[in-house]
């Protein structure tokens, strides 16, 4: 029976090293009997990005070659060790890149990966170059909101390197650590399992030529901003707020981060986002359910640019539900957007 596993499973080639994964040793153990099998597979690297796809397709073919149910057959992957520092020499396909925009937030739950999404759509739209590093640890959500949920990058060698394929998202290139991981896995990663990935997304994604880079930062101030910032030049930030959110510390914790010696990144502006709601039958009318004029205020004070607002609208919430971000398809977040957007470009070309 292990003979039968083991070439069976000599079908499935690691897309980086080009080598069947019996061959290149990562079947370490095999245990089947009784209607059950399982296969312990080791990692060389520590994350293996492709991890999670291989491991799927060992037990999809187990169970289709041995006609078991998925439910029996287990697959236990094992991985080196992370290392504590890259290697000093790095190849790195980020060159290509023009300008790295980091969307951050004082506080999870404002919006900040919906604004990451729709921002990047509408750049695309005017036009640029777009691509989108998803760095959201916690809760890499773009995957879903350009409906690529399943993509599974593949590896392609360009030059003697090994690089990653990114997803076309609306052709937008979109790199996530949602790609890698499972969401159970997103909350029990800590930060230093997650800036070994990140540093592989980054320098390893095969960017090509972008005007914009925009990275979806997990809320808050943190290892992965600092990861990020010290693998990419960062050329400057937005942060996005909601109107209660706006004048706490968090917020203010995160412009000051920015701004930080030796860090030095412009804050390129502040975006107020679920700033009022306006009721389908009452178009004229507006309600600030979370309070008026705090980030225009906010931004007035902390020496800030203020880049718009944006309400509570339907077609935004449905957009990130259906994997469609609303700037594509509905024209009053559109305009809302296209003004926000310019006003990057302005302010970026200005300050950074
Ligand atoms: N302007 C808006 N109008 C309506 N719904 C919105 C708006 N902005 C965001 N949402 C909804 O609010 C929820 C949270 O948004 P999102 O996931 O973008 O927040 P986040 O700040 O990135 O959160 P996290 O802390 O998980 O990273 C989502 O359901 C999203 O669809």
């Amino acid at each position: 029976m292990e003979q039968k596993i083991k070439a069976l499973l000599s079908r499935i080639v690691h897309p980086e090293s080009g080598r069947n994964i019996v061959e290149s040793g990562m079947v370490e153990h095999i245990d089947a009997g009784e209607g059950r099998v399982t296969v312990t597979l080791r990692f060389e690297k520590a994350r293996d990005p492709f991890a999670v796809k291989i491991k799927r397709q060992v037990e999809e073919a187990i169970a289709r070659e041995l006609s078991l149910d998925r439910e029996h057959v287990a697959v236990i992957v094992r991985e080196a060790a992370p290392k504590a520092a890259p290697a000093a020499s790095q190849h790195t396909f980020t060159g290509g890149i023009g300008k790295v925009l980091a969307v951050a937030s004082g506080k999870g739950g404002v919006g900040k990966s919906t604004v990451t999404a729709n921002l990047a759509l509408t750049l695309r739209n005017m036009g640029y170059r777009v691509g989108i590093l998803d760095a959201d640890i916690y809760g890499p959500s773009q995957p879903k909101m350009f409906g690529v949920e399943g993509y599974l990058p593949d590896a392609e060698r360009i030059d003697g390197e090994d690089c990653i394929l990114p997803a076309d998202a609306m052709g937008i290139k979109l790199m996530s650590i949602g790609f890698f991981i499972k969401p159970s896995d997103a909350l029990i990663w800590r930060d230093a399992m997650a800036t070994n990935a990140l540093r592989q997304m980054i320098h390893q994604t095969k960017w090509g030529g972008l005007d914009f880079l925009l990275v979806d930062l997990p809320p808050g101030t943190g290892g992965v901003h600092l990861a990020v910032i010290s693998e990419l030049k960062v050329t400057g930030a937005v942060i996005v707020s909601t109107p209660q959110q706006v004048a706490v510390a968090d917020v203010r914790r995160g412009v000051e981060m920015f701004r930080a010696d030796k860090i030095e990144i412009p804050v390129v502006g502040i975006i107020e986002n679920m700033a009022w709601f306006t009721p389908k039958e009452l178009p004229e009318n507006r309600y600030y359910i979370f309070g008026h004029g705090g980030a225009r205020a906010f931004a007035e004070q902390n020496d800030v640019p203020f880049l718009g607002d944006i309400p509570i609208v339907q077609s935004v919430m449905d957009g990130s539900e259906e994997g469609r971000p609303a700037a594509g398809t509905d024209p009053a977040v559109e305009s809302l957007y296209r003004s926000i957007a310019e006003k990057v470009v302005e302010n970026m070309a200005k300050t950074c």
